[in-house]
């Protein structure tokens, strides 16, 4: 039975089912280095050798069951596979072997998710809703009580400056509470959280907390433990790839700092 598959009471029906995913990037052009003093007539012969294509398995095998109602923690080292086990379960990345089933639509909201930086912060938050699917009615409605979220708006009139202007907290804020004012079926938040301060911290989590009540499934990757203890019940521990640990936080994390 793949970890998760037993129902909680509390829990829902599954939204997304992880099935021995490995992932596998593809390097064009990366050539292992050379021994120091390869003389010269053997490096000019390498250097029209066809292209190296060298691969990064970077998931390796990993498989699990989330459902309706959690927020499960991904935590693991740098380069452990988090980000990419993230991608995966949006879409954005194909499988090399195994399956992702997921129910509904998963958003991807990461520090780096699309936001126009020379536009202000008051058109982004419109083209963000209207990406997301809302109406023009349904943005107007949102449109204040995302700004206000964010908390931009607290020292100056930020919303009417370009995001180029914002710092990464502002930006961050601003890119969770566009995601947030809608409800998802399964929401995948990588590392957007920790950059907000503490006050915004808790307003984050207490939305995660009702998106979650509202039936939706929301994984968080972060390097903060307090974070991740305060938002998630489960977590997923991943080491180079696999999975090491996949159980309720306050026994995974623990497990997970003293070994990390
Ligand atoms: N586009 C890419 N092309 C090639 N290799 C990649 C690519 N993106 C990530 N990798 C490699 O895949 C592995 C997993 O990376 P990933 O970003 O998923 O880790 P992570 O756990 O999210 O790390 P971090 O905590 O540093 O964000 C690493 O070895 C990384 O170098």
């Amino acid at each position: 039975m793949l970890p998760g598959a037993a129902r909680a009471d509390h829990l829902g029906d599954p939204t997304v089912i992880v099935d021995d995913v490995h992932v596998v990037y593809r390097v064009n052009g990366v050539r292992p280095p050379r021994p120091a003093g390869t003389p010269r007539l053997g490096r000019l012969a390498a250097r029209r050798a066809a292209p190296v294509v060298r691969e990064v398995h970077a998931v390796k095998g990993v498989s699990f069951v989330a459902r309706q109602g959690e927020a499960i923690g991904l935590v693991g080292t740098n380069g452990s596979g988090k980000s990419t086990l993230l991608r995966a379960i949006a879409g954005l990345l194909p499988p090399h072997r195994g399956r992702v089933y997921t129910e509904g639509q998963p958003s991807l909201l990461g520090v780096n998710a699309a936001l126009m930086n020379d536009l202000t912060g008051d058109r982004n938050v419109t083209l963000g809703c209207l990406a997301m699917g809302m109406t023009p009615a349904e943005e107007r409605a949102a449109h204040d009580p995302i700004i206000e979220f964010a908390g931009i708006n607290e020292r100056d009139d930020a919303a009417a400056r370009p995001m180029r202007t914002y710092s990464s907290g502002m930006a961050a804020r601003l890119r969770f509470s566009i995601a947030a004012a809608r409800t998802h079926d399964v929401l995948l938040i990588d590392e957007a959280l920790s950059t907000g301060d503490r006050r915004f911290q808790r307003r984050s989590r207490d939305r995660i907390q009702e998106l979650r009540e509202g039936a939706g499934t929301v994984f968080l990757v972060s390097h903060s433990a307090s974070t991740i203890a305060e938002t998630c019940e489960r977590t997923i521990w991943l080491d180079a790839g696999r999975v090491r640990a996949d159980g309720p936080t306050e026994e995974v994390l623990p497990e997970y700092e003293r070994n990390a």
